[in-house]
């Protein structure tokens, strides 16, 4: 199958992505609420989504022989439904999330276990629960709810066909019987047709003499009345006492047997009423102090009639009223739904006999659950696009459960006396015949005038509901205005407040620009005379540049004279160094010179003195010959010399 997420939804209320959208807020409340006994806390402040359960039926036998195209998808894990529209020669898939889906091929074991089946642990808790179907003709509401056509089981098993309502059953015995608990436990039956109540419990012979009703003589219409709480009553409502599963097994045989069906061109079982079965359950608890409560839990379980249209449904004629009474109902749960989901500030519950009876449920303390049925035929679904718009619609009401408040064992008991001692007066009553006795006619028509007044009642009720709807309107204005005139009071209060404050302000802001200006002018007269100062020592700035300036020249040409100095200096250091070399190769030449010389001179001397000595030799022996003959000779100068030296 083509997926186009891209293409524009025909309905702006269940585009893909509002659809996703909205699970997910959906998901995180009302998922929560279903999936586990806690309440989650905070609850009680934000509320709880209702939680919308979808199924598909599986295509009937027929449907498969004559090969009817399936134009539903149903994706359990990521709990969607996608319906396959062809527009214009266009594939368009819309997707809708739920809290959970079942598909085709779903068991109603699954479906109570995973869905149902948390519910029922609620009652048990003290909370009132309401699971309803809704969908269009054929698409499985009964099945769902009461389950296929084997109730009976075998060996006290229930038949795998069972469906919610039998199962809930069963599953609030198992567990009282588990617990061992002390309980009693009550159910009621009542359907809903023409917006006319009629008991399905209540015996086949009417007790007292009943206004004719053309449709059905055997069943009796019964007001539907305010119990001056805000809450509605179903008056001589008929309340079976039970004490086992099985009793209440026959008691829905016998109910459902009495539900009223119309023909029509659709399905031959096409059931045009709505149904709500309710089971009251008492239990006893014991508290820490040993005091006997009572904690009461309430199932309601309602099966509604079929969603489709009337022009589709084909219903004419004598059938046009009941079709319109039906779709009133319907249409005002719809309406209802809107208005809580869009915040309006009116919910018309009242407009329907069937919303009067499920207030709580939508909106109110009570746990709600929905279960929407489709077909996955292609003949379904337009009915099928707007069940599930409905449907995802419905998934926004946010309702406030509350845990029925525990009442203590002994005003139980209490009520229970007086309602022996009324009922006992009424058998006393019948049976010595001392009650009033009037004639039918007469009894007709004061039934008649009794219901003209309840009906002039209701209307005035209605007129009072809305007359205090804006009283309490009017009165939220008027304390939204003194709230206004106080706050602007306080408004006034403060801004004259600040007004002193900043007259203050402005005393002190003119002292200070008076002091500011006196500053400014001594500011002004130093700054006239740094200016001054300012000229003299730019002009001091000016000389000692020009000395400065004198000064750099002499400067550079004392350094130019170093420069030079030292250029002198570098010659003369060279010319030294030269100078020095030169010194000591002469020197070294000298000495060389003067060391041969020495040599020379000491050979010279020795020669000489080798000389001398001959000499000296040849005169001492000259002179001892002399001496011997003369007197002794003076020495010679150079001799002197030599020898002393
Ligand atoms: N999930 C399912 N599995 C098998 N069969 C189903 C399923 N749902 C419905 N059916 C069968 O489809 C038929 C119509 O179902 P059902 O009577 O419950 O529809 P409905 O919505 O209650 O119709 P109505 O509005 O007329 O009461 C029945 O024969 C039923 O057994």
């Amino acid at each position: 199958m083509e997926k186009r997420g891209g293409t524009p939804s025909p309905s702006p209320r269940s585009t893909e992505k509002s659809g996703k959208d909205l699970t997910r807020s959906g998901d995180a409340n009302g998922g929560a609420s279903a999936g586990g006994n806690a309440t989650p806390k905070g609850d009680k402040e934000k509320g709880v989504n209702v939680q919308v359960i979808l199924r598909c039926r599986p295509l009937s036998e027929d449907e498969t022989k004559g090969n009817t195209p399936v134009v539903i998808s149903c994706n359990e894990r990521r709990r969607e439904v996608a319906a396959t529209q062809v527009i214009a020669n266009k594939q368009i898939d819309r997707t809708f999330a739920f809290d959970k889906v079942f598909g085709p091929s779903s068991k109603q074991k699954d479906l109570f276990e995973q869905s149902i089946s948390p519910i029922v642990h609620e009652v048990l808790e003290g909370y009132n629960c309401t699971i309803f179907a809704y969908g269009q003709t054929g698409t499985g509401k009964t099945y769902t709810m009461e389950g296929g056509g084997t109730r009976k089981a075998k060996s006290g098993e229930l038949p795998t066909d069972a469906g919610v309502i039998p199962r809930s059953v069963r599953q609030i015995f198992d567990i009282l019987e588990a617990q061992c608990a002390e309980y009693s436990m009550k159910v009621t039956f009542l359907e809903l047709y023409n917006e006319e109540i009629t008991d399905l419990l209540a015996p086949d012979e009417p007790r007292f003499p009943v206004l004719p009703v053309p449709e059905d003589k055997n069943k009796k219409p019964i007001a539907l009345m305010e119990d001056g709480k805000g809450g509605v009553f179903v008056r001589g409502l008929e309340e079976e006492v039970v004490y086992s599963a099985g009793e209440i097994y026959k008691i829905l045989d016998k109910g459902s047997a009495k539900r009223r069906t119309a023909e029509t061109l659709l399905n031959k079982q096409s059931s045009r009423s709505h149904s709500i079965f309710s089971i009251t359950i008492h239990i006893k608890e014991l508290t820490h102090e040993s005091e006997e409560m009572i904690k009461i839990g309430k199932l309601n379980l309602v099966d509604l009639a079929g969603s489709e249209n009337i022009s589709r449904s084909g219903a004419r004629d004598g059938r046009a009223r009941e079709a319109g009474e039906i779709n009133k109902s319907l249409l005002t749960l719809g309406r209802v739904i809107n208005a809580l989901v869009e915040h309006s500030g009116h919910v018309p519950y009242r407009d329907s006999k069937l919303t009067r009876l499920l207030r709580d449920s939508l909106g109110g303390k009570t746990k709600t659950c929905i279960i929407a049925t489709i077909s996955p035929s292609v003949y379904c679904l337009e009915e099928t696009l707007s069940t599930l718009d409905y449907a995802h619609r419905a998934k926004n009401i946010r309702n406030k459960p509350e845990v029925n408040q525990k009442m203590m064992k002994s005003a139980v008991i209490k009520d229970l006396y007086s309602e022996i001692d009324r009922l006992k007066q009424e058998v006393f009553a019948a049976r010595e015949k001392n009650g009033i006795y009037i004639p039918r006619e007469r009894y007709l028509q004061e039934e008649a005038e009794k219901k003209a007044m309840t009906e002039k009642i209701e209307k005035l009720g209605v007129d009072l509901e809305a007359r205090d709807k804006q009283l309490v309107e009017l009165k939220e204005l008027y304390d939204a205005q003194m709230l206004l005139s106080a706050e602007l009071g306080e408004k006034l209060e403060k801004t004259q407040k600040d007004l002193e404050d900043t007259r203050h302000a402005l005393h002190d802001l003119e002292e200070k620009y008076s002091e500011a200006k006196s500053t400014i002018k001594e500011k002004e007269f130093v700054i006239s005379n740094l200016q001054n100062s300012e000229k003299s020592l730019v002009d001091c700035a000016y000389n000692l540049r020009a000395e400065l300036e004198n000064a750099a020249a002499d400067v550079s040409g004392l350094f130019s004279k170093i420069e030079r100095k030292d250029k002198i200096e570098d010659g003369n250091r060279s010319l030294v160094q030269r100078f020095r070399s030169q010194l000591t190769q002469e020197l070294d030449a000298l000495h060389k010179t003067v060391s041969t010389s020495v040599m020379q001179q000491e050979d010279h001397l020795k020669e000489m003195e080798d000389d001398m000595q001959s000499f000296v030799s040849s005169k001492d022996e000259g002179c001892t010959r002399a001496k011997g003959e003369h007197t002794k000779p003076e020495s010679p100068a150079w001799f002197r010399y030599y020898s002393a030296g």
